[in-house]
This record gives structure tokens, sequence and C-alpha cells, in this order.
């Protein structure tokens, strides 16, 4: 089972290379480009007419498509009585034909940006190549500077749509209407920042799959892979999960994955810890069962009779007992789920866990985890993940407000994630829900893409209060909503 394949049509991200591509393909399909630029300017016009009132307009308009769908824009909202001025990059653009706008323009020195005016940012979409430099980097740092409410076209001129860095400058846009399918930059880098709420606008682009450069991560693509199991089936039938937790003071860790994966699904949870704190473990559990850890064997017993998956590092300390069991584990091939203290604790020998990691394995850093792990890396977060994925041989789900998964297929891009879920623990409780899926069969990265989604939107709509431990209830009544008949 995989992801759906209808689903990742709907879902793909488009890097602004293969977007040219696909307008380019579209047109030779026998659409004119005019049309499809005029299709793009009513989206744009649709949607600012939703959400500004009239008021003074200026429009910004480069020198290639991006412009011309700008002036497009100029045209329709002239036609509409609005109080349109226009700023064009390149001067000597021929607007012969379109005495409306040309009466409009007015010279760039002019553009003096202020609260109250709506400024439609059409200067660069997605050929933008190069960093802005004289005449654009002036008017977008008027713009990035001022109060102006910006729409933006496309992309904020300025923001690389492939890997969401800023090349000189760009705008906060209130708003930007892209068309077809996302771009990665509208999510990576500085791009949630600096888009404000995207529009999608459908302009009759074809949708192929090669145009994928990754996936936006969405329950459409693995909703299917969360059916309820049959009526009569037995705990160890959905799948058991083994959590190692760690010694005394640093229990908790564990236990929240423990936790986490109990309610992902999976039929039975077994949390493994050292017998001086087994007790004490015991006394925090009701349904998790506790069992002592006493070196690898301990583990791999288990997970020879039990299977399913096991989840390894948070709260598990750097002991070599916890080493030589995780190594130990990794050669039966089980899949597992690493975090945290296993992934610290080989920063120094990457290989050596490299070496034992199969494609059945997550390992789920954050940035710093990442670093220390896979050393400093160029490139945008999304190309990052992916080197890793194929330097660990693993799924590498890299965390943070905006998630990435990458492994053998697409990557995916997770972006419901809030500041709820930058507290204590809530890593943890990720892990034991990836984990969770992991023992019911799921492959590593559509267990990662679920759990991922799933965790960030049992925090959306808590507030700086959330702490981890309320996660786990509120993850089970997302599951239950997205595995409900109605879908
Ligand atoms: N293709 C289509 O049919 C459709 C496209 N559509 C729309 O068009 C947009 C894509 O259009 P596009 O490919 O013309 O690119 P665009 O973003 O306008 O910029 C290219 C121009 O900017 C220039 N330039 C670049 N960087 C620069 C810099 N830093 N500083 C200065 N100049 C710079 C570059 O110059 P060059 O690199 O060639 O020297 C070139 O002149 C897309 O985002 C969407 O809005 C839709 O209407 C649907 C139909
Ligand atoms: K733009």
């Amino acid at each position: 089972m995989a992801f759906d394949e209808a689903a990742i049509r709907r879902h793909m991200l488009v890097t602004p290379g293969a977007m040219a591509a696909a307008d380019e393909r579209t047109i030779a399909g026998g659409t004119e480009r005019a049309v499809l630029i005029r299709r793009a300017a009513r989206a744009i016009t649709r949607v600012l007419r939703s959400r500004y009132a009239k008021q003074p307009t200026v429009i910004l308009c480069g020198p290639g498509h991006n412009g011309a769908d700008g002036i497009s824009v100029a045209e329709m909202l002239i036609e509409a009585g609005w109080p349109v001025e226009v700023v064009l990059l390149d001067e000597n653009q021929d607007l012969s034909d379109r005495l409306g706008v040309l009466s409009r323009v007015r010279p760039s020195g002019t553009f003096s940006p202020r609260a109250g005016m709506l400024v439609i940012d059409a200067l660069f979409g997605a050929g933008l190549s190069r960093l802005l430099e004289g005449e654009a980097l002036m008017l977008i740092e008027r713009l990035e500077l001022s109060q102006a409410t910006c729409l933006a076209i496309d992309l904020p001129s300025g923001l690389d749509g492939q890997t969401g860095e800023i090349r000189g400058a760009a705008p906060y846009a209130d708003a930007t209407v892209t068309f077809h399918r996302l771009k990665p930059g509208h999510l990576l880098g500085h791009g949630p920042e600096r888009c404000g709420k995207v529009f999608l606008a459908d302009i009759g682009i074809e949708a192929e799959e090669d145009d994928a450069g990754a996936l936006h991560n969405h329950p459409d693509l693995w909703r299917h892979l969360l059916r309820p199991s049959k009526r009569d089936t037995h705990k160890y039938e959905k799948g058991h999960v083994t959590a190692l937790g760690g010694p005394g003071l640093k229990g908790g860790a564990g236990r929240l994955a423990a936790r986490a994966a109990a309610v992902s699904g999976a039929g039975a949870v077994t949390y493994l810890t050292p017998l001086s704190s087994a007790e004490f473990a015991a006394a925090s559990f009701d349904a998790v069962m506790v069992a002592p850890f006493h070196g690898p064997d301990s583990v791999t017993d288990l997970t020879y009779k039990r299977g399913g998956a096991c989840v390894f590092g948070p709260g598990m300390g750097h002991g070599d007992a916890a080493k030589e069991a995780l190594l130990a584990v990794l050669e039966t091939e089980i899949p597992c789920v690493l975090d945290a203290d296993a992934l610290t604790l080989f920063e120094k020998k990457p290989g050596e866990l490299f070496e034992k990691l199969h494609p059945n394995c997550v390992l789920t850093p954050h940035e710093g985890e990442f670093s220390r792990l896979f050393g400093e890396m160029e490139g945008s977060k999304l190309e990052r993940a992916c080197k890793a994925a194929k330097k660990a041989g693993a799924v590498v789900l890299l965390k943070g407000s905006t998630t990435v998964i990458a492994g053998d297929g697409l990557p995916l891009v997770n972006s419901n994630g809030s500041a709820a879920l930058a507290t204590a623990g809530a890593g943890d409780v990720l892990a034991g829900l990836i984990a969770g899926f992991l023992a019911q069969g799921m492959a590593a990265a559509e267990a990662a893409a679920a759990g991922a989604y799933i965790h960030a939107d049992a925090a959306s709509g808590q507030g700086p209060g959330l702490e981890a431990e309320a996660l786990p209830p509120l993850i089970a009544s997302v599951l239950k909503n997205l595995v409900a008949p109605t879908h």
C-alpha cells in the first residue's frame, strides 16, 4: 500500500522550472498564452475584490509574464472603477494597445507605499533568476518596509519559489495568489511568513505526475491506510510497539512516546526500562505494559515474539546497553523510529549508525540533531533532508514549523504545524505516534507523513499552554475524525 495516486496529483508541489514547462506544455496543447494570463488575472481580481475594499491601488509590473498578469489585472480593475496606478520596471514596455493602462503609468521613483494603500506585486514570479538589484531592489525594499497591504502574484517578488529563500528583499504579502499547484517556496524557509494567506487558482494547466518536485502532506495521501481493523481482530494483530525508556529522572520522555504509540491505533505497547525505574513506570501507566530492560536481549526477545515496531531515543540516555540494544534491533530490520538520544549517540561516528539503518527506519531529528548527525549541509530544508535520507538509507523527518519528510520516493512538506508544538515532550509524542503507525503495517514514509500531520493537527487551535501530556487524547480524536465513515 502506498500514497493515493489521485491525491499525489492534487497535492504535488511544483518547482518554478517545472511550472514554466507545464505552462508551455499547455500552450503547445492549444491554449493561447494570452488566455492563461487572462484566467490568472481573473483569479487575482476575484481574490482582490473579495478581500479588500476599493482603495488607492498601485500595481508593480515586471518585464516577464508575472508583469503581464499585473497589467491584465490593471485593466480589469480600471474597468471596475478602481483608483489604479501602474509602475513598470521596464519603462520601454509597449502598451500602445492598452491605452487605459498606459494613462495610469507613473515613474518608479514616485512609488511611495504607505498604510491605506494596496500594492499588487507583479514584478517577478516563477522567472526570478537572480538577486534583486537596482530599481527592482529599491521598489521591493520600499514595499517590504512599508505598512501598505500587499497582494503578491504567484510569489512575493524576491522569494525563491524553489527554496523559500530571499534573494535580496521580498515583501510581507497579506495574500498571494498562485496558479495550478503550490510551489515549494510557499511552504519552506521564509515562504510562510512572506506569502500571507495563499490562494490557489486553477487556470487550466494539466497536471502530470512528473511535474512533482515534492508533495504537500495531506490526509488524502494516506487516509486509506488508517482504515479500522476488522471487528474480530485482537490486540496483537493490530500491532505491538516496543518503547525503550531511560533510567529514573529521564523516564518522562519515553513514557510520552509510549502513550502516543498507545493512541495511534496499535493494539499493545510495552515500555522497557531499567529495573530500578520499572516500578515507578508501572505506577504511571495503566494500559501500557512495563518490562525490565537489562540489555539487548530484553529488546530483541520481545520484538521477536511480538513483531511490530520500536521507538528508541526519547529519554533513553547514552548508556552502552541502550546503544547495543539499538544496534541489535536494527540488525533484525524491524521497523524503528530513532529520535533524540538515539541520534545524538552517534554524532561522533554517524557511519556506525548509517551502516545499520534500513528503509523501515524513520529518523526524526530537529535542526540541531540533524546538523550534529549529518554535518552542515548546503541547500533548502527539502534538499538537505533528501541528501540526508540518501546518506542514511532511511526516512528522515526533519522537524520544524514546516517539517520535511524524505525517503526513497517524493519528499513531503508538512505545513500545518504551529507554535503550540514548540514545547518539551512534543517531539517524543511524535516519535511514538510514528512507531504506532509502523507497527500497524504502514511503510516508513507513510507513517512519518501521517504522524507529522496528525500530531500537528492535534495541536492546532491549542494555545501557548499546551503541555505534551495533553497531546495523546487530542491525537485520538483527530484519528477518530480521519477514519470516520463519512470520509
Ligand atoms: N508562462 C506562462 O505562460 C504563464 C505565466 N504566468 C505568470 O508568469 C510568471 C512567470 O513568467 P516568466 O517566466 O516570464 O517569469 P517572471 O517571473 O515574470 O520573470 C521573468 C522576467 O524577470 C526578469 N528577472 C528575473 N529575475 C530578475 C531579477 N532579479 N532582477 C531583474 N530582472 C529579473 C527576467 O529577465 P532575464 O532573466 O530573462 O534577464 C525576465 O524578464 C508566473 O509567475 C505567473 O505569474 C501566468 O500568467 C500563466 C501563464
Ligand atoms: K510577484
